[in-house]
Order: structure tokens, then sequence, then C-alpha cells
């Protein structure tokens, strides 16, 4: 949809090689966290890279209606944080928009402070459940007063007396995560988290960055995080690195469009991100991480995808389904592209993102001609080899961003045109996508094709 709430269909199709440097933008977990925790300190932090896509636009809108300032000036963002139990009580609704991540986290930074908030967002993120986080929120002693199933638009009253908390997450997600450690900032004492699964560590990083006392403890239960309560947040001066989610794109396609050999530079290899990118070397893609280096503690290198005719299906680790999660959509067109079957298991979350993205990524590669099966935490792609998928389908997005950047790369390597209903949802966390892509030589146009 666009910002008038009118589709925009686009289609892509098989051109020439896509070639030259992809400079994808700012990643967008560390993007929300920056204008949060900036929100939460004393002072002033500054954020170079921030990723401009509306999810982040919204976070940045409601620091603001908690109280914060948030401005750009130049290339730089400037977030005038209130402290720790600074945040006032918004005088209006806050519209999250599409981004899960960014009400779930500013549900945490709210609980624990004496001031009622509401809250929706579009027509995604109101299906979406968000008991995974008013569970934890009101242990600290906080209510949630929402649709039935725990949906969106929902009402949370601060707790005015919060407590610690020790709690072990249910499923592997850093937004529940996130927002049990947020909402652990202005309690008395130390909030504990248990995660089973390690799950992308971006608030553990940026929370001791900011100044807090976390640590990190692998026991036999898991991983064990400690934040020790109402710490005073330093300002920070954030250079957030761009997105490995987003990076995915252009190196998907260049793996399945003939000839290509795309550069992606300063590609944050954050172990909790990376898995993609070792599951599309296991694959056989010609994948290389150039110029390895450690930047802010992170480790980062240039990705060159080289174009890969002999991909091949495989098993994909369970246990690396964290550190690939919103990658999965991508990696079935690859799949798709392959020989043989990929098959993918452990992956029940996707069920519950944007959009049921198994059942969405599915049902348009059906379509497109590609064989699917699956289950409630498993899919399994039959891989079609190079250039043989069909395509030729118009494919519904749901609102979900990653269902329609996938199945714009999938028109770049299969034999007729992929057409959207609507890739207006680009926009949340890539947007500069379609320009971008076009840039390498991808053919992608606003509008159906005739035989879509
Ligand atoms: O914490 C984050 O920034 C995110 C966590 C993941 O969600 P879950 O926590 O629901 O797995 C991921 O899908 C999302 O894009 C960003
Ligand atoms: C799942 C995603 O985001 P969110 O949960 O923030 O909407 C995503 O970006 O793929």
């Amino acid at each position: 949809m666009s910002a008038h709430g009118t589709p925009i269909p686009m289609s892509s199709e098989r051109g020439g090689a896509l070639t030259g440097e992809a400079h994808v933008p700012g990643d967008k977990s560390i993007s929300h966290r920056s204008l949060i925790l900036g929100a939460l300190s004393v002072g002033e932090t500054k954020v170079t890279g921030l990723l401009e896509g509306q999810d982040v636009l919204d976070t940045g809108k409601a620091m603001r209606a908690f109280g914060a300032e948030v401005e750009k000036r130049g290339e730089t963002w400037h977030v005038h944080g209130v402290g720790v139990g600074g945040f006032s009580e918004p005088d209006n609704v806050i519209d999250c928009g599409n981004a899960g991540t960014g009400v779930r986290l500013i549900m945490g930074a709210m609980a624990t402070s004496p001031i009622v908030a509401t809250f929706t967002g579009d027509a995604s993120l109101n299906k979406r459940p968000m008991a995974r986080v008013t569970d934890p929120l009101a242990l600290f002693g906080a209510r949630a007063y929402g649709r039935s199933g725990g949906r969106l638009p929902m009402t949370i009253v601060g707790a005015a007396s919060p407590v610690p908390v020790r709690y072990a997450t249910p499923m592997p997600s850093a937004q529940v995560k996130s927002a049990v450690l947020l909402a652990g900032l202005n309690a008395p004492g130390e909030t504990v988290v248990i995660e089973r699964e390690a799950t992308r560590d971006h608030s553990e990083r940026m929370l001791t960055g900011f100044g807090a006392s976390v640590t990190t403890e692998e026991t036999p239960e898991g991983r064990v995080i400690t934040l020790v309560g109402q710490p005073e947040l330093k300002p920070q001066t954030i250079v957030v690195p761009r997105d490995p989610s987003s990076a995915a794109f252009p190196v998907c396609a260049a793996l399945i469009v003939e000839g290509s050999d795309v550069l992606v530079p300063n590609i944050g290899l954050n172990p909790t991100r990376a898995g993609l990118f070792f599951t599309l070397q296991d694959m056989g893609a010609d994948l290389t991480f150039e110029n390895m280096r450690e930047e802010g503690g992170e480790p980062v290198a240039d990705l060159r995808a080289r174009f890969s005719p002999n991909l091949k299906g495989i098993e994909v680790p369970p246990e690396r389904a964290a550190s690939m999660i919103d990658e999965y959509p991508v990696l079935s067109v690859v799949a798709a592209c392959a020989e043989g079957i990929t098959h993918m298991p452990g992956v029940k979350e996707l069920r519950v993102k944007e959009s049921d993205r198994i059942d969405a990524m599915a049902t348009g590669l059906r379509a497109a001609g590609v064989a699917v099966d699956e289950g409630e935490d498993w899919w399994t792609v039959h891989g079609c080899g190079h250039g043989a998928v069909p395509g030729g389908v118009t494919v519904k997005t749901h609102l979900d961003h990653r269902i329609a950047m996938s199945f714009l790369v999938l028109g770049m390597a299969s034999k007729a045109p992929i057409t959207l209903d609507d890739g207006g949802a680009i926009a949340t966390s890539f947007p500069i996508f379609e320009g971008l892509m076009t840039g390498l030589g991808a053919r992608i146009t606003r509008g159906a094709t005739e035989n879509a």
C-alpha cells in the first residue's frame, strides 16, 4: 500500500546479468534500538546510517510522543532523551504501522512507568500476537487491555511500582527478550531473561554500550541474560551498520541470475544474524566474504555474490533458524532455482510475522510452478533447477515487505515475469530497493505485466 492506502502493483522479469555494488540501508533492528535507547538516555544521542524505512520512522514518531526530541539535521539523527523512567504519557494513540519490533520494544520500554498508552498498527500488525510480550510485562506489574487473542489495538497501563522479573522466553524471539530487558530498565534490582536458543543480541550489546550492566552466561538452561535496573543511560554516537537482512536480496538475486557479479559492501556478520550466508554457501553458492574486519565490536565484511549455476538443495539446520529467521522467504526463492530438495525445519515463528510467511511463499511458489510441502513448523521446496521456474503469475504480498521483495527476486530468474498485487510494504524496511536493484540491471516495473 502507498501512504494513501492505494495498492502498488509491481512486476519483475528476466533481463541481463546483475552487476555492480549494492549499498543497502542501515540495519532495521539496530535503528529501532538506537531511537528507543536514545530516548531513554539523559542527553543527546547522535545516529548516522539510520534506516529511514517506515517501521523506524514510526518508532521515531512514537519516541516523540513519549517526550523525547527526535530530529534529523543534515545526515545525522539527533535524539534528545528523557532518561530511564522519564517517559511522559502520550496524548494520542501510538501507531506503529507495520512494525512488530517497534510496537513490542516500545511496549516494554513504557511498561514500567506510571503512564498509560494505547497502541495500534496496520492491518498486518493488528493480526499479530502481543500476549508474548504482555504476559511477561504483567509480571512487572503492567496491565494490558487489547482485542481478543491479545491483538492490537491495545492499551498498556504501566506499573506504578514495578518489580524485577525472571523470565524464560517460551519461543525464540529477540523482540520478547528485548521487551523484557527494556521493561527491566525501570525496575529496581536484577531482571533476568533466559533464552533456550540464541536470538539476535543487539539489545544486550547496545544496552551495554549505553552504560547499563548486562551480563550473558551460557548455561545448561540456555543463555541467561541479567540486567541491573535503574541505570542512568549515557547518550551515544552510533553508526548503524548495513542490514544483512536487506543484503540478502541483492545477494540471492545475483546467485540465480545468469552472469551476475555483485558486491554488497559493509555488511554486519554478527553470528546471531548471518545464518543465511552460511546456508547459501552450503548450497554451493559462489558467495565470499571479502575484507573481513571488526567495526564497533562486530564482524563486518563485503559480500561478493556471483551467479551460481550448480546450487543444490540442502537440509537447513533448525538450530540456525533464529539467525536467519527473516531470510527464509528469499532462501525459498533460491531453493526453487536449485537442483533437489531444500528442507527447512524448526520455523514455526514464520507463521506469525507480517504474514504467515510459509503460507504466503508456498502459495505464490506453487502458482509459479514450484512444488512446496509444508507442516506447522517446517516446509520443503522442490527445486526446479537453474532457469527452470515457470513464473508468469500474480502473487499476493499480504502487506509483507519480505514476501514482496522475495517474489520480485524470483521474477528476475523465472521464465515468465512475476507480478505483485502490492509492493507498497517494501518501504517499511528497504525504501531504496527498487532503485538499488534496477541500478544493478534488474528489470522491475510498476504495474502488472501482460502475461502475468
Ligand atoms: O528484535 C528484532 O529487531 C527482530 C526480531 C525478529 O523477530 P522475533 O523476535 O519475533 O523473532 C525479527 O523477525 C524482526 O525482523 C526483528
Ligand atoms: C519480521 C519482521 O519485522 P517486524 O517483526 O519488526 O515487523 C521483518 O522485518 O522481517
